[in-house]
């Protein structure tokens, strides 16, 4: 009996393991073959976001994987962990796709180019029995568990509205890095937060993985691409995407030399309070209202705040907004998935590179 479950593909069988035994001796038989594994940890709902990621990895090694958990622990017990989108088919369709796309450029010799050169070889999909083998997950604050925990970074920014969001993530990253052993590891700079502490976490506990980061995908307006947009609908939508025009505009004041926090922030703050009073103008079946929870020009390693950008580190400009439920649809409105209802909350930053 075969110890894998395969998925259909065009031209090959991408692997899906539900638990580690099967996983491990995979991933041995890669190892003996001095093959290099890139893993993109997802919490599925796919979209191009997700696929940039899993090309950059078939780019920079010989085999993919995948993971798919929506892990428990990093959201809040008021959080929106029941209703998180779960598009298994969709997710598993999407990745046979790009698969077939990546057999092709390899036949068609772009590998050697350097830019396609592995496959997708393995889906990850684990039960929360088997992530969380001895205990039941805890997403209280005080909850007890076997957690990694990465102080002071965790609390900043994201952190101080979800306190048990970085435990949660890193303490998932850990048992992902742990039950793949990957050459490299991928994740997304609109999650730059993630990106900081998972880089602190490796080097803090010598994993022996290189932590590689994809650029933001964005729709056309600028939006950034995230499961949770699912949510939004068109009104929402047209509204939400203030979070990146306000740190755009913040960026320009950099990039016209400006360095003081005040100097670089004021840009931002008035982007989104104009867009906030045409918001309150506008009758409710119209209006798409939000709070935000912060706009933020950090340190790029320690995420503290900084009064000025010191121009050989640069700085990470972000922010986060809470889309607030709509008041009242209109007839044929496209609401989004829920309907409308459920409050969406928006990420986003942009990289203040260093000056050389
Ligand atoms: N627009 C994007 N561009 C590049 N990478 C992304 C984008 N959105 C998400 N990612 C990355 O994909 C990986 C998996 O993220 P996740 O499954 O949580 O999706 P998400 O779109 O961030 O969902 P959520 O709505 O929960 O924030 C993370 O490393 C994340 O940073
Ligand atoms: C890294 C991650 C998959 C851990 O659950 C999640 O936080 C995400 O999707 O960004
Ligand atoms: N992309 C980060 C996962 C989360 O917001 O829960």
């Amino acid at each position: 009996m075969s110890l894998f479950l395969h998925a259909r593909s065009s031209t090959r069988a991408i692997h899906i393991f539900r638990t580690v035994p099967p996983l491990r001796t995979y991933r041995k038989q890669l190892l003996l073959s001095d093959r290099t594994v890139g893993l993109v940890p997802t919490m599925g709902a796919l979209h191009d976001g997700h696929l940039s990621l899993v090309r950059l990895a078939a780019a920079e090694n010989t085999d993919v994987f995948v993971s798919i958990y929506v892990n428990p622990t990093q959201f809040g017990v008021h959080e929106d962990l029941d209703s998180y989108p779960k598009t298994w088919e969709s997710d598993m369709a999407m990745l046979e796709a790009l698969d077939a796309e990546l057999a092709q450029d390899k036949e068609a010799g772009e590998w050697r180019e350097g830019k396609q050169r592995g496959r997708i070889t393995a889906v990850f999909a684990p039960t929360t029995k088997t992530m969380y083998p001895t205990l039941p997950p805890s997403s209280e604050i005080a909850g007890e568990g076997s957690f990694v925990t990465i102080t002071p970074l965790a609390s900043r920014l994201e952190g101080a509205s979800r306190p048990v969001f970085f435990r949660g993530v890193a303490t998932v990253c850990m048992k992902l890095f742990n039950i793949v052993t990957p050459t490299r590891v991928y994740f997304g700079q609109k999650d730059v937060q993630q990106t900081v502490v998972i880089k602190r976490m490796v080097q803090d506990f010598h994993v022996d993985t290189e932590v590689r980061v994809g650029p933001t995908k964005r729709e056309a307006d600028g939006l950034a691409m995230s499961s949770r947009n699912v949510y939004l609908g068109e009104r929402r939508k047209r509204v939400g995407v203030v979070l990146s025009r306000a740190l755009m505009a913040a960026e320009e004041q950099y990039k016209k030399g400006k360095r003081g926090r005040g100097d670089i922030l004021w840009q931002a703050d008035d982007v989104v309070d104009q867009k906030k009073l045409e918001q309150d103008d506008l009758p409710p079946a119209k209006r798409a209202l939000f709070e935000v929870d912060y706009i933020s020009l950090a340190d790029p390693d320690t995420l503290e705040e900084v009064e000025e950008v010191d121009e050989k580190r640069g700085a990470i400009l972000s922010g986060a907004i809470k889309m607030k439920p709509l008041e009242e649809l209109q007839e044929g409105e496209d609401c989004g998935l829920g309907g409308g209802a459920v409050p969406v909350r928006l990420i986003d930053n942009i990289v203040l590179k260093p000056k050389s």
